[in-house]
């Protein structure tokens, strides 16, 4: 579904991206790690059309897409939450799930059900400002405004950074419900391996800006936790 290749990523004189291949296949739930520093944000900032690469391909369905606009990308049907979420704080709840609305594909005027089923309190809340909701319900906002654009691919970037843990549970529960009921592709940029290893059935290995490691969730074992996870 996403095939990156040669990807190479520079902040001014400082190559981050070298090289980079990834491929994500349609319906996988994929948990990109590595130490901080690695590149793991880059990675998703240069997939979204957020930052610009110096070369290399990225490939969505089969069509490149390195060429398109950020908003061109979440228009073809990737969503995106952001580290740190980015909501719109003086917005409302509502109207910061509206704002995804124009990029669906079939114009839809409302914010889809299926957001205040898995995001309940969204619901509850939907008139109040953005930025008077806790961390956790920010998260949940920020998922759900993903959401409404109905994504062929969720991409996260460290979800629960910051966030209490019965929430981190609840969207980590969601994710895995969105991959395995709705048949959602999800990519994932998480530092803890509890979750990763609950939610990702499938990692990728990130350090010094390469792939280092790719293989089922199941693999990986404490020899490669060492290696590239451990502080
Ligand atoms: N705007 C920027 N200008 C210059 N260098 C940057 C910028 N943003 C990130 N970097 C550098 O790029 C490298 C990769 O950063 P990135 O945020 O992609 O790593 P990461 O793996 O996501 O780390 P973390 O887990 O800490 O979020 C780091 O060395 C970082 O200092």
């Amino acid at each position: 579904m996403i095939r990156i290749e040669k990807l190479n990523q520079k902040y001014g004189g400082t190559q981050i991206l070298w090289d980079l291949d990834l491929d994500v296949e349609k319906g996988s739930c994929t948990c990109i790690m590595g130490r901080n520093g690695a590149g793991k944000t880059t990675l998703l900032k240069c997939l979204m059309g957020l930052l610009p690469a110096s070369d290399g391909r990225i490939l969505f369905g089969g069509k490149p897409i390195e060429g398109r606009a950020a908003q061109a990308r979440a228009h073809l049907g990737i969503g995106y939450v952001p580290q740190g979420r980015d909501i719109f704080p003086l917005l409302t709840v509502e109207e910061n799930l509206q704002i995804g609305l124009p990029a669906r594909k079939d114009k839809a005027r409302r914010i889809p059900q299926r957001i205040f089923e898995l995001f309940p309190v969204l619901k509850d809340m939907l008139h109040r400002r953005g930025g008077d909701l806790s961390g956790g319900q920010q998260q949940q906002l920020a998922i759900g405004r993903a959401l409404v654009i109905d994504p062929k691919v969720l991409i996260l970037d460290e979800p629960n950074e910051g966030i209490q843990p019965n929430i981190v549970r609840q969207i980590g529960d969601v994710i895995r419900m969105l991959n395995e009921e709705d048949g959602l592709t999800v990519i994932l940029v998480e530092q803890k391996l509890g979750f990763a290893r609950r939610v990702g059935r499938e990692f990728r290995l990130m350090q010094k800006g390469r792939i280092v490691a790719a293989d089922q969730m199941a693999k990986l074992d404490d020899g490669l936790i060492r290696q590239y996870l451990a502080v």
